[in-house]
């Protein structure tokens, strides 16, 4: 091995040593502190109607065979029962809900008209959804955790979920994220910290955890997240669930906190999340509104005639865990199921340069927080946060703000210098390669982060950890994190399934089927 590879493989070890060194003191303080206490998941979702997925409550609703109001109060018994053990619900509309609900059957009473016709116009009429508090909801709080936007009430609906109300569906409440958006731990200290129904000791992931949780906890069928870095992706990932990452431009990012703007745009994304496969897809087209023509997706996919490539981890890189064992044995799994069931060749690839996917990201995206740049948006817009007194402030216990959010204005304000030639090229073969791999009929297996659910706070020790999922922001393709069962400690397992631009499609027929496969959503509550 030549010196300089020597010299990082060294150092690369004495900092995973040091890391383990701080997680275990930060484990052993932390146990006098215990958050969510001990790993209680919450009771099995026993009542059928929160089994059957948004398609199938649609369809059931549509033939009278259950009324709206009996999934809406299905939904809120169940949110009642579980969000007091993981803090995913921030804030619900029930009441509102019910006579929605009740609206939806009346509709369904009174109309003489084709099922099929009221599946054209109202695909998910009277089905209930969750929504990333991130997201104007009307009538609903909007802080994206920050303690200055407190009392900050929506007067509009985000388009992404205005379309989905149009389509019949019915917002029930709003779930948690981390401050700003910007971690993968969903905790603030307007809302508190959001716990995984799998074990309550670790995170649901962010920056759309609340509704990760809530969803993995059957307190909701469908979702809305945002994704820039894995907002998306992780939370599905650590609740063993569904989340699609879009091409993005496709769904819009309108009516969100922080606002998208420039070049933020271009690698934020809003998407679906939920607990069955066959959900993805409707969901997707309902929330695309005029830009779902573009993705083609009612085309049929023949899984046999695509292209198939698996990359086991990002090569390695000093600053980011290594993959974990069973995270690499299921993806080989997912690798022998696939060539099994569709006699197809899955193709390992080595892809080097995905080794810096999170100096590429904290390079290329605009500021780690986007611009206007974290510091402004952690003020109410009329003074600045200064990261440094923060960070202070924060050691005596007086900030407003989480260490995430600190750490990440340290970062914004740091990374105000140019971005480094070689880490841009490095992006450009990256971008180049997988272009020409994936075409239009190829899919790339990634996993979607080192390590199954942290326990909560450790990922600060471990903060680039996300760019297995945030480098794919920066490639702008789109990804579905597909949950492959439980492994070790009944934590959920999974794979990123990763198309070409605007091939959404092919992703979410590769999802339906590892769902066969492997089961999909398991209750956190089972046996
Ligand atoms: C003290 C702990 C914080 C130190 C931060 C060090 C640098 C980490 C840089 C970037 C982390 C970005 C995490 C993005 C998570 C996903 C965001 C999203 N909305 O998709």
């Amino acid at each position: 091995m030549a010196l300089a590879a020597r010299i990082e493989w060294l150092a690369a070890r004495a900092l995973r040593a040091v890391v383990h060194v701080l997680v275990a003191l930060f484990r052993l303080l932390a146990s006098r502190r215990a958050v969510g206490g001990p790993p209680r998941p919450p009771p099995p979702a026993s009542d059928p109607l929160l089994r059957l997925s948004a398609v199938r409550l649609a369809e059931r609703i549509r033939r009278k065979e259950v009324t709206s109001v009996q999934v809406v109060r299905a939904y809120i018994e169940r949110i009642q029962e579980v969000n007091p053990l993981v803090n995913a619900v921030v804030k619900d509309r029930f009441s509102a809900a019910l006579q929605e609900a009740a609206r939806a059957d009346r509709l369904v009473e009174e109309d003489k008209g084709d099922e099929g016709v009221l599946k054209e116009r109202l695909p998910l009429l009277g089905v209930p959804f969750t929504v990333k508090e991130s997201f104007c909801v009307q009538g609903m709080p909007n802080s994206a955790g920050l303690l200055s936007r407190r009392g900050v009430v929506s007067g509009t609906d985000a388009p992404a979920v205005a379309l989905l109300k149009k389509a019949g569906a019915i917002p029930l409440a709003v779930t948690n994220c981390s401050e700003l958006c910007m971690w993968l731990e969903s905790h603030n200290h307007l809302y508190g910290i959001t716990r995984n129904p799998y074990d309550t000791r670790r995170i649901p992931g962010g920056s759309s955890g609340g509704e990760g949780s809530i969803l993995a906890s059957g307190g909701s069928v469908v979702g809305v997240g945002s994704d820039i870095g894995g907002s998306i992706r992780m939370p599905a990932f650590f609740n063993g669930i569904f989340g699609h990452k879009p091409t993005p431009g496709i769904v819009s990012n309108d009516g969100q906190h922080p606002p998208s703007s420039g070049r933020r745009d271009e690698f934020l994304c809003t998407g679906p999340m939920c607990r069955y496969a066959e959900d993805l897809l409707p969901l997707l087209s309902i929330m695309a509104g005029k830009n779902a023509d573009k993705l083609s997706l009612h085309a049929d996919v023949d899984l046999r005639k695509l292209r198939y490539f698996s990359v086991p981890h990002n090569g390695g890189s000093p600053l980011v865990s290594p993959v974990e064992r069973q995270l690499i044995e299921a993806q080989k799994k997912v690798v022998r199921r696939l060539e099994a069931d569709l006699g197809v060749t899955v193709q390992e690839v080595p892809l080097p340069q995905l080794r810096y996917s999170h100096h590429i990201w904290l390079d290329l995206s605009p500021g780690v927080c986007g611009s206007p740049h974290c510091w402004c948006l952690m003020g109410d817009g009329s003074r600045k946060v200064w990261p440094l007194w923060e960070l202070l402030k924060w050691l005596l216990g007086r900030s407003p703000h989480t260490l995430p959010a600190i750490g990440l204005a340290l970062v914004d304000k740091v990374l105000g210098s140019q971005p480094s030639r070689f880490i841009g090229q490095q992006k450009e073969q990256l971008q180049v390669r997988v272009e020409q791999l994936l075409g239009s009929d190829g899919v790339l297996l990634y996993p979607p982060h080192p390590r199954v659910a942290p326990e909560h706070h450790v990922p600060v020790f471990t903060p680039f950890d996300f760019s297995y999922t945030g480098v794919f922001n920066i490639l702008g393709l789109p990804v579905t994190q597909c949950p492959l069962g439980l492994g070790e400690q009944r934590l959920p397992l999974g794979v990123q399934v990763v198309a070409g631009k605007l091939q959404d499609r092919l992703c979410l027929a590769v999802a339906r089927h590892l769902e066969r496969a492997f089961g999909g959503w398991r209750d956190p509550g089972a046996p």
